[in-house]
């Protein structure tokens, strides 16, 4: 072995070679390192400059795509600043939800998230996803993204009152995962489309009036049925689509009216309903004589009382009594076949 590596460094022509060959591998190498560098140089000034391009984090991106809660049914909604303090950044991880609040419109949908929001075990994202009828293409992805973090053991939920009236929604949701729980938050039909068109109204002023939009023919007494107002109310005919992929039984119905006269007691229901601890109790409300609703006490988050917004509890116009009982009578059988489905007696037909 020592002969023959002196024989070797003794040769001149060896000793060239091996030199020649040192110096092609150095070469090599820095060409390789060069390469390597020079291709990701570019990219780091471009991805940086990209950084700060507005709505280019993930975050931008999700807001630019995200649905405006404002538009349509939630003008009102601000998520309280005490609450985005005390949240944004916690730990645990962002999971899809287990339970929704799929409807309806006008339903009392804004009440009932914010006060099921106090327990502990909830989270729920503020504004309305609108996932399963508007964004559906966003994706899965897209979704759980827009939900809060949540530890082990909590719900995570959102609420987007359309669910409910939207044909493919039963099978999208089901899709996610056929466990999904969901409430409903019904209201007397009536009521509930005076408030969607004062919620119009609101909005769009110079639109007809309530009983011109009502009738197809006014001197017959026809309803006009697509109208949404009045048919978001055929609450039987939309149950019977969620049927198709839901079981009875995985699916609440929290009375609107209780959840104004006895908010505790329609909550419990509702706790019970989710597996948790009854922890909202009637403790947690107090009547704002103001407001003329049930606010709470302390909300999430806040030590300070909280009542929902001006958009919520609005002043209906008067309506003429003839068309107030015409509609009345009209949902009367399709109110008789909801009570039948779900097995509790609203009380909408006294
Ligand atoms: N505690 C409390 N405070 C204020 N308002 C309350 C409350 N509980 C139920 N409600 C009723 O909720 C109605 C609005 O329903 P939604 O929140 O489902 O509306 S929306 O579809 O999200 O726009 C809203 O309808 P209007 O009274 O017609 O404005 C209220 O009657």
């Amino acid at each position: 072995m020592e002969y023959s590596l002196h024989a070797l460094w003794s040769s001149p022509v060896k000793k060239k070679l091996l030199l020649l060959s040192i110096m092609f591998f150095i070469w090599a190498y820095m060409l390789y390192s060069c390469a390597g560098y020079c291709s990701t140089v570019p990219s780091l000034v471009l991805d940086s400059y990209r950084a700060k391009e507005p709505g280019s984090d993930l975050a931008s991106k999700l807001l630019a795509n995200k649905p405006q809660p404002w538009e349509d049914v939630e003008s009102d909604y601000e998520e309280p600043s005490v609450r985005i303090a005390a949240f944004s950044n916690g730990s645990g991880s962002k999971k899809l939800p287990q339970a929704i609040i799929i409807g309806v419109k006008k339903g009392g949908t804004r009440a009932l998230l914010e006060f099921l929001r106090v327990h502990p075990d909830i989270r729920a994202v503020g504004a309305e996803p609108h996932f399963f009828d508007r964004n559906y293409d966003n994706g899965l992805e897209w979704y759980r993204e827009l939900m809060p973090k949540t530890l082990e053991g909590q719900i995570t939920m959102e609420k987007t009152p359309s669910y409910f009236v939207t044909r493919e929604a039963p099978a999208r949701i089901s899709a996610m995962s056929r466990d999904t729980k969901l409430i409903v938050v019904v209201r007397d039909p009536v009521t509930r489309a005076i408030s969607d068109f004062t919620q119009t109204l609101s909005k769009k002023p110079d639109i007809p009036s309530f009983e011109s939009l009502t009738f197809r023919n006014r001197t017959t007494g026809l309803i006009d049925t697509s109208w949404s107002a009045i048919q978001i109310g055929i609450y039987a005919k939309h149950l019977d689509n969620w049927l198709q992929y839901f079981p009875m039984g995985q699916i609440l119905f929290v009375s609107g009216e209780r959840l104004i006269s006895d908010p505790a007691g329609e909550l419990g229901r509702v706790q019970d309903f989710l597996g948790l601890k009854r922890i909202i109790t009637d403790k947690h409300f107090y009547f704002n004589q103001t407001k003329g609703f049930p606010c709470l006490k302390k909300a999430e988050g806040s030590s300070k009382p909280h009542c929902l917004g001006k958009t919520k509890g609005r002043t209906h116009p008067n309506i003429d009594p003839e068309v107030v009982q015409r509609l009345r009578d009209f949902y009367r059988p399709f109110n008789m076949k909801f009570y039948q489905m779900t097995g509790r007696f609203f009380g909408w037909d006294d």
